[in-house]
């Protein structure tokens, strides 16, 4: 474990095994669907390559980057599109993916969005999800893990672009970020 990691909350073992499971549900619930897959930059790149490969048709991939924490551990509640998506969703099943809903700012705000675009249905897949923080009413429609209110890293999560790579999912010690 890295020296900065408080506590190891999810083994690496333990996420392969509950993104096979997701990645089952949404074959049995996409069958005979062309879904577009939208992850969310940069945190979502570690469960997307993972939930992808567990889906048993050929999918589409698309990105999205938007920023509400840029350098701080507290979201700023103000989304920012930094990168958008390469095509229309017009008349398209997508769904999002996700690295942790905190707030749940981020989420809302992209639902809402791709709402607009007419997508004809959008779903939300997250790996983690902090109920503690929720700011305004959003549900998951497929969940990996929820997570006690701390400030979690490892899989895709970062602190100041840091711990991205850790193979776990794990708490950051509060002295790091508090220093
Ligand atoms: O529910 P919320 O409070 O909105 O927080 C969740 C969002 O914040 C993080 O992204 P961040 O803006 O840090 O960008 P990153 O994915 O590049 O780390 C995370 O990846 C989610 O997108
Ligand atoms: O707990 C978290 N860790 C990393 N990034 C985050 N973005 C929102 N919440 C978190
Ligand atoms: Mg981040």
């Amino acid at each position: 474990m890295h020296t900065d990691v408080l506590e190891i909350l999810f083994t690496e073992e333990a996420v392969t095994e509950r993104i096979r499971e997701l990645g089952a549900q949404i074959t049995r619930d996409y069958e005979g669907k062309n879904p577009l897959i939208i992850g969310i930059l940069k945190g979502a790149t570690l469960f997307m390559a993972d939930l992808v490969k567990r889906i048993e048709f050929p999918v589409e991939m698309d990105f999205m980057a938007v920023s509400s924490y840029g350098q701080s551990s507290e979201s700023s509640g103000v989304v920012r599109i930094i990168k958008d998506l390469d095509q229309s969703i017009e008349g398209r099943d997508v769904i999002i993916v996700e690295d942790i809903i905190d707030t749940g700012l981020t989420l809302v705000y992209l639902k809402n969005l791709l709402e607009q675009r007419k997508a004809a249905s959008v779903k939300l897949v997250t790996l983690l999800d902090k109920p503690d923080r929720h700011k305004v009413d959003i549900t998951a429609d497929y969940l990996g893990f929820t997570v006690p209110d701390h400030f979690i890293v490892g899989y895709g999560l970062d602190y100041a672009e840091r711990y991205r790579n850790l193979p776990y999912i794990g708490v950051l010690k509060p002295e790091v970020y508090q220093s």
